[in-house]
């Protein structure tokens, strides 16, 4: 491919590489680990049937009925069995009514038939273990969860149907009774030891003894039998009832696994492997590798799971984690205990295996790549070897009117861009090249050209100029990525192509936030569509949780079905969406004090950031009832920073700033985008603690400079290209695209599903004016003794604000809060203005007095 010059000076132009042009077709599942169908099947619509809420209902509470009425018809067969033998026989030969009336069968004649066959014919009394079966498994249909667990209580029972029905058959073989008694038996018990009895006579029954022996070592696995080890503590014998359902819990979680192993799973195979893969524990070294890369990664370590060795890798890299506690958090950190907790008991794990998250959901299924539109064929870019020389030869050019030789050029075509990389001849200095940008731009005639003097960590002068025909990076070309569906990074985001046609995937959790800017149109909506897509195709609703804000009411209404699975919000809201200004600003708060929470949580659990402590938790030697839990990652996304900040200023940049500084160690990550990069928008105070910033195209090279501390963001060509800031690099990138539809219709497939019962509840903040302004109901009647100073207080300074009065008169936070809702009920005071102090509508205390005596009625 490489296109031959006639140059003297030897200049080449030579087409991209090509490793990453239009890839073989095979899409594969979100975890990479199996190729899916391309299109449509049967098979897959049946799967969605199945995980849809409404068809577990129905089939559960079907099976539930069938296990009931089966056990009836059982019991009473068993009770009635001769009279009912002769009328099942007689059935198929005499008039069906006849016989139904006949029947003795609590369930009527097909009672009597079904219990025949599986009673007589089959396993007599054991037969009683079908209808267990079929009603525990229509419970866990209908309700979630099990009481008991299903995989193994289903093997104890099928075996113990097998073995009833083989030992009664001997007792009933030897004591001649088969007469009145082989139903208590069934055919295959009766008949196996009629064979068995000829070959074996009396060792028959040492045959039967024998596999009931075989069948509790593997079932009750003796490996994990140890003999009581007095040295170390051990868990109280009588158990609280949270113990108790402690152990429950665990039971159940052990019975999952059991019955994705046992039985054919109804969610399909690749997610099931996808949610095993994420549990996959990385060397925490791991944590400290560069957060952008598309290298490939290192896999999990099984040392690691191991719990001593779990402890001495903690303590090595204690110093090498940079995400970790802030200072003043480590202090207070208690180092590592090495005295055995009763909880830390190795048994657990070994018993119970490792705890799954994903288990809370466990036929969750992944969002599949046919919800992605496959635009394949309809753009790609398309730089025709006459536009490259051409554009070769006005590069030039230009520069040689100016003075400037160049020893060669080559260019590289990417999807939205060409870069030609110049080596200029010796001598020439690179600031002058810099400097005659806008005569380069006007000489090609093209908006969008960049130049990148010099090329970091090269010896050449990059520009780039835009393809006349650009392609368009669909979500699903990159969704179906080896380098995506490979990543194992803790929160991957696609965020598109760049330069040398390479999918670009980054880690949110390392970022670890992540500013956004672009001036209207430019793709900022998409870029957001785009990131939240990467995520939800990529976790659990187990592992996640994204709090939505949206000032514009209109950009992220979509998301509003995955309530139930990813959506996290305050307590007492409505909407999971959060669009008032009053609401983000409590939302806010709420999730600093989720992060105090979880810092608390670390702390306690000798854990130096969330990883180390999810790790811990999941090989269960953390107490739940201590309050330890599984830690899902909260990714905040606010679409409009500009209207907030306008709005509610100060009590929206402090919260947002807390949170960037101290939140990454603890799991949550902000995502934060604006359309507005003025210094009043993104202040100096958001900006420290934003160091990834990514911009589309803006209006200015002061926009451009607030937001990416350079110029370059003007020169973008529009529709998703963008520039990404990050460890001081600059890369282009073309961002892929997402439609609404598609976006539409991955909610509804993830909605859909079974969810949790409600949104991931948010811890309770009441704040300023804790949303009482609104609907309070203030009795003027009853003021408060202090109402009338501090009504003079507010009007001496002119100062409408609740900590004045707290300072002055030396109130708690709530009286001052009361008494500044009396003071607007008496309109001495104007309603709440967010970060601003209220009106005072009284301007001297004349007034004011005359206000006051009116008020006591004098
Ligand atoms: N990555 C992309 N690839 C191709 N086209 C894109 C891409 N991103 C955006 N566009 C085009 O640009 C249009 C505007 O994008 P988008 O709605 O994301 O802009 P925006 O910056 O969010 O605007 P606003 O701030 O007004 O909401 C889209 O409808 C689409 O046609």
């Amino acid at each position: 491919m490489a296109q031959p010059t006639t140059s003297p000076r030897q200049n080449t132009i030579r087409r991209p590489v090509e490793r990453n042009e239009p890839r073989p077709r095979i899409t594969t599942g979100p975890s990479g680990s199996k190729p899916r169908q391309p299109s449509f099947n049967w098979g897959s619509a049946l799967d969605r049937w199945l995980t849809d809420q409404r068809s577990t209902l129905t089939l559960g509470v079907l099976l539930m009925g069938l296990g009931l009425g089966l056990l009836v018809a059982f019991v009473s067969y068993l009770l009635n069995g001769p009279a009912d033998q002769s009328v099942v026989g007689a059935a198929f030969t005499e008039p069906l009514a006849e016989s139904a009336t006949e029947t003795r069968n609590w369930v009527g004649l097909v009672g009597a038939y079904v219990a025949h066959v599986f009673v007589f014919r089959w396993f007599g009394v054991g037969a009683l273990a079908i209808p267990i079966i079929v009603f525990l498994a229509g419970f866990k249909l209908t309700f979630g969860h099990e009481i008991l667990p299903l995989g193994r209580t289903t093997a104890a029972l099928l075996f113990m149907a097998v073995w009833s029905s083989l030992m009664l058959g001997y007792v009933v073989l030897v004591s001649k009774s088969a007469e009145t008694a082989s139903v208590w038996c069934g055919g295959v018990g009766y008949e196996m030891n009629v064979a068995l009895y000829g070959l074996f006579g009396w060792g028959n029954l040492a045959f039967i003894c024998f596999l009931l022996f075989f069948f509790l070592v593997y079932f009750i696995d003796v490996r994990n039998l140890k003999m009581p080890d007095f040295s170390r503590p051990s868990l109280p014998k009588s158990r609280t009832r949270n113990e108790n359902a402690l152990q429950t819990y665990e039971e159940s979680e052990l019975e999952l696994e059991q019955d994705e192993e046992d039985e054919p799973d109804l969610s399909n195979k690749p997610e099931a492997e996808h949610a095993q893969n994420n549990h996959e524990i990385e060397p925490i070294s791991n944590l400290a590798d560069d957060h952008v890369s598309t290298a490939p990664e290192k896999t999990a370590s099984p040392d690691v799971i191991a719990q001593t060795t779990g402890v001495t890798l903690t303590i090595k890299n204690r110093e090498a984690v940079a995400d970790d506690l802030p200072e003043e958090e480590l202090s207070a950190t208690p180092a590592p205990t090495f005295e055995p907790d009763p909880f830390e008991d190795d048994d657990l794990v070994a018993v119970h295996g490792l705890y799954d998250p994903t288990l809370d959901l466990p036929q969750y299924q992944y969002p599949t790549n046919e919800l992605l539109t496959d635009y394949q064929n309809s753009r790609k870019a398309n730089v025709s070897d006459d536009e490259l020389t051409a554009n070769k030869e006005r590069i030039e050019n230009t520069l040689r009117n100016f003075g400037i030789e160049i020893d060669s050029i080559q260019a590289s075509i990417g999807p939205t861009v060409t870069l030609y990389e110049i080596v200029p001849a010796k001598g020439v200095r690179i600031s002058k090249i810099k400097s005659l940008e806008d005569d380069i731009a006007l000489s090609l005639s093209a908006l969008g050209i960049r130049i990148i003097a010099p090329m970091p960590g090269m010896g050449t002068i990059g520009i780039e100029v835009p393809n006349k025909n650009r392609e368009m990076v669909s979500m699903r070309s990159v969704i179906t990525s080896d380098v995506f569906n490979n990543s194992k990074f803790d929160l991957p985001v696609v965020l598109g192509k760049t330069i040398s046609n390479e999918i670009y995937v980054a880690d949110l959790a390392k970022m670890p936030h992540l500013l956004m800017a672009g001036a209207t149109g430019q793709g900022k909506s998409v870029g957001l569509n785009v990131l939240l897509t990467s995520l939800i195709y990529k976790k659990h609703p187990s592992q996640l949780k994204l709090v939505l804000v949206d000032p514009k009411k209109v950009e992220l209404t979509l998301f509003n079905k995955l309530e139930r699975h990813f959506l996290a919000k305050l307590p007492d809201s409505e909407e999971p969406i959060i669009t008032d200004t009053k609401k983000v600003v409590n939302t806010l708060n709420s999730l600093c004090i989720e992060m105090d929470n979880r810092y608390n949580l670390l702390k306690d659990g000798g854990c130096r950031n969330l990883k180390e402590y999810n790790a811990k938790f999941v090989k269960r030697r953390l107490n739940p009832e201590k309050g330890h839990r599984f830690l899902p990652y909260i990714v905040l996304i606010i679409d409009e920073l500009a209207d907030l900040m306008m709005t509610a200023g100060k009590e929206v940049e402090q919260p947002i700033a807390r949170l960037a500084q101290l939140a990454r160690a603890i799991g949550i990550h902000l995502v934060v985008a604006t359309q507005r990069p003025s210094v009043n928008v993104i202040t100096g105070l958001i900006k420290a603690n934003f160091p990834a910033r990514l911009s589309f195209k803006v209006t200015s090279k002061i926009d451009s400079r607030t937001i990416l501390d350079t110029g370059g963001a003007e020169q973008l060509v529009g529709q998703g290209d963008m520039l990404l800031s990050s460890n001081s690099d600059i890369i282009r990138l073309q961002c892929p695209f997402v439609d609404t539809n598609e976006i539409e219709e991955i909610c509804e497939f993830v909605g859909n599903q079974r969810g949790y019962d409600d949104a991931y509840v948010l811890p309770e903040f009441v704040g300023d004016d804790g949303g009482q302004n609104d609907d309070k109901d203030v009795d003027l009647a009853n003021r408060d003794p202090m109402f009338d100073e501090a009504a003079r207080l507010i009007v001496i300074h002119q100062q409408g604000s609740t900590s004045l009065i707290q300072r002055k008169l030396k109130l708690g936070y709530n009286r001052a809060g009361r008494l500044v809702d009396q003071l607007e009920a008496a309109k001495i005071v104007g309603p709440f203005e967010g970060s601003k102090a209220r009106d005072v509508l009284v301007l001297d205390l004349q007034t004011l007095e005359e206000m006051l005596k009116r008020l006591k009625g004098e």
